[in-house]
């Protein structure tokens, strides 16, 4: 069975170590230019008289309809000029034979044709369907599906896309009928997620050979719509290097062993809350206690005498001083809140700290001084582990360049800030990469618009420093990529329950409890 959906994805997660063996495993994801060599492997592998790879993709995606929209009788079909639209037109003529009302758009000439491509024109047109100009009216009644086979892995992604197609791309968005994007939503950047100039939103995507990341994350969720993968029946021989892994759940930990005490799962120490932001260290202290950590120590950094010594909804919470710890025996969060103060606190926790995570303004501090820049630098070679969880602007600062620059770069930008900094690199938003500064990146499916709301990160901060502190010996890539896919799959689940607004962030921490 070659066609599988990858986004929601299966609730089992398959856990592949070895990295190199692409096509083997669903969620590794491919560059255009591998996909790219991966295409001249599999057309190589072709023999004659076998159907071609474009007669595979079209019939895969008259399968995908057929199962998913086959009540959809009158359907518009968008074909480009290249193998994209060829795909689409192999499509639409298993679409017409199946009885469909079938109107094709295409922008081709038979003058500019690839060889896949003229024998999928050819052999639509002997079944007897006609493929129309732009300029010709869509004559079907009301149009129940939409199949974007405008442009695939050959958008030029450094041109805005031309008018035409982005006319064409603004009509197929006003329309209310679903749309199914052929390999990728066009207009989408396969490697980035960035948009060229506009894209379709479409409500499924079936996408070839290949997972493409930019299908997951930056604008990719929000265009791609359901996720399906058909790798065309190809069995390659030569291994090529993925550019990332999916992160698709939670590895299992057995329950907490009897003979175990709160010291069994570590101290962790928020340090943050600076005068008017306490509430965020105290979001992340409590989903610290709630991912496992034993004990849970809040350092505020605010001057106000009127600051709270006690969580009276979650009273095992314990408010320190960071005089009063042993910083060189915790794991620690440090950022969440902390305002302008922690420049002060971040040297020492920097050179004595084993295990640090750190957050919004202490990443704001650091960006902002070389001299913390170099102490941060020199954790690894000391054996000392930090885990960084920027957000977009918060890596713009880091890096000195802009937001933009960041989102249509995050695989490279994430990966840039784990080399440079020799860390562990979380970089949030839809899409969240994990990045390290040898390993093959992964990016996190689950997670929605619902956690668009202050305070979300601050929980994402102390639930990671919990699952740190309460799972030292596990893969700290892993153990972070688990917590992301947690924090990101409550929300999920918050939607499944029919919410449909923002979810608030102490009740982020419950939704995560209750798994
Ligand atoms: N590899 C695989 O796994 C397999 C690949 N297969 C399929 O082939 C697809 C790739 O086909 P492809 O190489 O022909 O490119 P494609 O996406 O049709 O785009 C080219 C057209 O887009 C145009 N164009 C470009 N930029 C533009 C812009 N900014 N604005 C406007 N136009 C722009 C460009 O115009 P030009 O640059 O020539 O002016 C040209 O007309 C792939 O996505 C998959 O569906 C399957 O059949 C089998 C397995
Ligand atoms: N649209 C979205 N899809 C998935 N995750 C999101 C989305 N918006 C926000 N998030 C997640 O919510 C959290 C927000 O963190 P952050 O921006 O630091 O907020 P704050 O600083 O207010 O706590 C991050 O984990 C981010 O990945
Ligand atoms: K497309």
């Amino acid at each position: 069975m070659s066609m599988q959906r990858l986004c929601p994805p299966a609730p089992s997660l398959p856990v592949h170590e070895d990295p190199f063996l692409l096509l083997d495993d669903p969620f590794l994801l491919a560059d255009t230019a591998t996909t790219r060599h991966v295409e001249t492997q599999a057309l190589a592998a072709v023999q004659p008289g076998e159907t071609s790879l474009m007669q595979r993709a079209g019939h895969a995606l008259y399968r995908l309809i057929m199962a998913r929209y086959p009540h959809a009788q009158n359907i518009w079909v968008l074909a480009g000029a290249g193998n994209n639209g060829g795909d689409a037109i192999v499509a639409a003529a298993w679409l017409h034979k199946a009885g469909k009302q079938v109107h094709v758009t295409w922008l081709g000439s038979p003058a500019q044709m690839s060889s896949d491509t003229t024998k999928a024109v050819a052999a639509a047109q002997q079944a007897g369907l006609a493929l129309h100009p732009l300029d010709s009216e869509v004559t079907l009644p009301a149009i129940e599906l939409m199949i974007d086979g405008l442009l695939g892995i050959g958008l030029t992604p450094d041109r805005p896309v031309s008018t035409k197609i982005a006319q064409i791309i603004a009509a197929i968005n006003q329309l209310p009928a679903p749309v199914v994007a052929v390999d990728l939503p066009s207009g989408l950047i396969a490697d980035t997620g960035a948009i060229a100039s506009c894209c379709v939103r479409a409500d499924t995507t079936l996408t070839f050979l290949c997972a493409k990341p930019g299908l997951f994350t930056a604008e990719g969720r929000a265009y791609s719509g359901e996720i399906w993968l058909d790798t065309l029946d190809m069995a390659l021989s030569a291994p090529f290097p993925p550019v990332a892994r999916l992160w698709t759940g939670v590895l299992p930990h057995p329950p907490r062993a009897h003979n175990t005490h709160k010291g069994s799962f570590g101290d962790v120490a928020v340090v943050g809350g600076a005068d008017s932001m306490t509430g965020a260290a105290i979001l992340a202290a409590r989903a610290a206690i709630g991912a496992g950590a034993g004990r849970v120590y809040v350092s505020l950094l605010t001057q106000s005498p009127a600051a709270i010594a006690l969580d009276t909804l979650h009273p095992e919470l314990m408010f320190r001083t960071i005089q009063q710890l042993d910083i060189s025996k915790l794991t620690i969060a440090c950022g969440c809140g902390a305002g302008q103060e922690v420049a002060h606190v971040l040297p020492e926790l920097l050179r004595k700290c084993p295990r640090l995570l750190l957050d919004a303004d202490a990443l704001n501090a650091i960006a902002a001084d070389a001299a913390l820049q170099q102490l941060l630098k020199a954790r690894a070679p000391m054996q000392m582990t930090t885990v960084i969880t920027p957000h977009p602007l918060e890596a713009a600062r880091l890096l000195n360049i802009t937001v933009d620059q960041v989102q249509t770069s995050r695989l490279k930008t994430a990966k840039t800030l784990a080399q440079h900094f020799g860390c562990i690199c979380v970089l949030k938003g839809s899409g969240t990469i994990i990045a390290t500064p040898r390993q093959i990146s992964l990016i996190n499916i689950s997670g929605n618009g619902a956690l668009a709301t202050a305070g979300t990160g601050d929980v994402l901060a102390g639930w990671l420093t919990g699952r740190w502190s309460a799972f030292p010996d596990e893969a700290l890539q892993h153990n972070m990529a688990c917590g992301v896919w947690q924090h990101g799959d409550a929300a999920d689940r918050w939607q499944q329950a029919g919410h449909t607004g923002p979810l608030p962030a102490s009740q982020l921490i419950d939704w995560l409890l209750c798994a």
